[in-house]
């Protein structure tokens, strides 16, 4: 069953599901430490046979040599209780040793599955999702669970173990009192089958307002200047300290639960040891119990306490380590909608002509009730290039999104050269179609690294010439050249330098198809016309789909299609909309730029003679 939760309170109820289940779904993350784990268990469970042991080698010193007076075996029994001691520790520290390693390397194995699952996810999952709950998941809570796979299972079963000898070697030792020991594991469960249930609740709240926290810090650490520039800083500072103080609140309330069911757990042994002492010494002084005797059964006693310490530790680990689970399943569960087909193609680049269209597309945003695109019937030959205009927000980012198969289309089909694109393999089609979005994203890495993303093997003289393209050759007098390292979303670059280098990544490798999402919203005039000029190059090789905003940018297009109310509405050349569609002429004149239309687009082509056709190759007019 698909569950999703974006950090909505109410989604995360709906997702709060079989957090046991998702944490024993992650069992084959220890199937490669098995035989780690299980000489770990025997090295912990010899050495807690050895510590067991050393009550009754005391038994028998105090039974023997002390009660006799007679120090004959005194010194092997006292070498015996040593050794074992020595044993013990030894012991322990391989147990250490080897639980670190691993402990972290099942951490990164569920890391790097987590990490590829989101790779895979399309664009709309990230959309929903804030990506704080994502952060928290892949961090916070896998550390939760490779604690409680490497050492909270670990202790469970050596304690559970430590226990259940020790209850039986007591009664075996004195039936009624080791009987009283056994009976006093009834109250033991009520204690935790109760804290086991509130700590639930209270680790999913926690966990779920890690993740809001960490949203909050990677918004403001975003949005710092805008929210500098505009004096937010003191509401976001007390939007913070609210979610802060809620996290605060419920981890307080969540050590309270622990620390009074802690205490409870405490309590329990403490008074059966208590009412053992007055009952076992009645009994050696009626001779029943031996002094020996009774010192090894308060002494074996005595090793259930931290067992049973520990259980209320263990408990918790194990309810945040299942709601942790319960999280990176919610992810780890949503199933990659945008996948490749059985049997889909990969088309090489040479074999490429260029011919998008779109038929009959519908589009419509997951959740939402109206569709952003209806009806769209568009085809852009080889080689042409085709401007989309319209009101904002009409849809203009969206159809352009559907090309790289972004978004998935909710109707209809695009075709590249007859083929339908989701008859093509993802990484194929990707490879063909090269984007820039309206945003230009730079990563935390050098500026060849982020030129070269879509393109690893392309050479330094593709790359040279991707960035004289974009008129981007700033790129090689940065301190480090191609090798400067950008600072997140390249915050250290300008705008227009940010831009070119966006466009000089997309026209890196010649794609077949461009995408353009406004590709010259952020230069300067100057840069503009140089830029301008560049594309009209790159423009003649390639079938390009380009969303503009200003009519100077519309000069780059062959013909121009115009968006309204999730439709095209008209389709044709610059001139001839502007002649015969008012809705056209009143967009580009709400334009600022529109006092000068362009000269090229814009004067080419008779006043509008051609007729509307099927295929959208002539002028349609609503
Ligand atoms: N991820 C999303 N989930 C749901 N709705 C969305 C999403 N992205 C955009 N929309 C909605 O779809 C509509 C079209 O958005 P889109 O960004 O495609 O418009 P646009 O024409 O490119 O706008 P602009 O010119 O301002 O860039 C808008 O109403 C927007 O609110």
């Amino acid at each position: 069953m698909l569950v999703e939760s974006d950090g909505d309170p109410a989604a995360r109820v709906a997702a709060r599901r079989r957090p046991v289940h998702n944490l024993w779904r992650l069992r084959r993350y220890l199937r490669p430490y098995v035989a780690e784990f299980v000489w770990l268990l025997i090295a912990g469970l010899a050495g807690t046979a050895a510590g067991i042991a050393v009550p009754l080698v005391v038994q028998r010193v105090v039974d023997g040599p002390v009660a006799r007076h007679d120090p004959g075996w005194l010194l092997q029994l006292g070498g015996l209780a040593l050794l074992l001691g020595v044993v013990e520790a030894v012991l322990i520290f391989i147990r250490r040793w080897v639980q670190s390693s691993s402990a972290v390397g099942m951490e990164a194995a569920l890391r790097a599955d987590v990490y590829a699952h989101l790779q895979r996810l399309p664009a709309s999952f990230h959309d929903r999702w804030q990506s704080g709950q994502l952060l928290s998941r892949i961090t916070s809570d896998l550390s939760v669970i490779r604690r409680f796979l490497s050492f909270g299972v670990f202790f469970l079963v050596l304690n559970l173990t430590t226990y259940l000898v020790v209850v039986v070697l007591l009664i075996r030792l004195h039936l009624a009192l080791g009987l009283l020991v056994a009976a006093s594991t009834v109250p033991l469960l009520l204690i935790t089958r109760r804290f086991a249930r509130h700590y639930h609740t209270a680790s999913r709240r926690m966990q779920d307002q890690q993740g809001d926290v960490a949203t909050l810090v990677e918004e403001t650490a975003q949005g710092l200047r805008t929210m500098k520039a505009y004096g937010r800083g003191p509401e976001l500072a007390a939007r913070f300290a609210v979610g802060a103080r809620t996290l605060h609140d419920t981890g307080v309330g969540k050590g309270r639960l622990l620390a009074n069911t802690a205490a409870l757990l405490d309590l329990v042994p403490n008074l059966t040891l208590g009412v053992v002492l007055v009952a076992g010494a009645a009994a050696a002084a009626r001779g029943v119990l031996s002094l020996g005797e009774l010192v090894a059964f308060v002494s074996l006693q005595l090793m259930l306490i931290w067992p049973v310490q520990t259980l209320g530790w263990i408990i918790a680990n194990a309810q945040e380590a299942a709601t942790a689970a319960d999280r990176v399943q919610e992810v780890l569960d949503t199933p990659p909608q945008i996948v490749d087909t059985p049997g889909a193609l990969a088309l090489p680049r040479d074999a490429v002509h260029g011919r998008l269209r779109f038929e009959r597309v519908a589009f419509r945003y997951p959740g939402a009730t109206a569709p952003v695109l209806r009806e769209i019937d568009l085809t852009i030959e080889p080689g042409e290039t085709l401007a989309l205009v319209g009101a904002t927000g009409c849809g203009k980012s969206t159809l352009l999104s559907l090309v790289p198969r972004l978004h998935e289309v909710s109707g209809g089909r695009i075709t590249l050269d007859g083929h339908d694109l989701r008859d093509l393999r993802l990484n194929s089609l990707r490879r063909l179609v090269g984007v820039a979005f309206e945003e230009p994203t730079l990563f935390s890495m050098s500026v060849r690294e982020n030129l070269t993303l879509g393109c690893p093997d392309a050479s330094d003289e593709e790359v040279r010439a991707a960035l004289a393209l974009a008129q981007a050759d700033f790129a090689y007098d940065l301190p480090w050249g191609l090798n400067t390292r950008v600072g997140e979303q390249g915050l250290s670059l300008s705008g227009g330098q940010r831009q070119r280098l966006a466009l000089a990544r997309t026209v890196l490798g010649r794609p077949a198809l461009l995408v353009l999402d406004d590709p010259l919203s952020a230069l300067d005039v100057h840069t503009e016309a140089l830029v301008e000029g560049a594309l009209r190059q790159v423009l003649r090789d390639s079938t390009a789909l380009l969303v503009v905003h200003r009519p100077s940018t519309i000069a780059l297009a062959d013909r121009v299609a115009l968006l309204d109310g999730g439709r095209i509405t008209a389709i044709g050349r610059h001139s001839e909309l502007l002649a015969t569609v008012p809705a056209y002429r009143a967009l580009l004149a709400a334009e600022p730029a529109s006092a000068g239309p362009p000269a090229s687009a814009g004067d080419i082509g008779p006043p509008p003679s051609v007729a509307p056709t099927s295929d959208g190759r002539g002028l349609v007019r609503s």
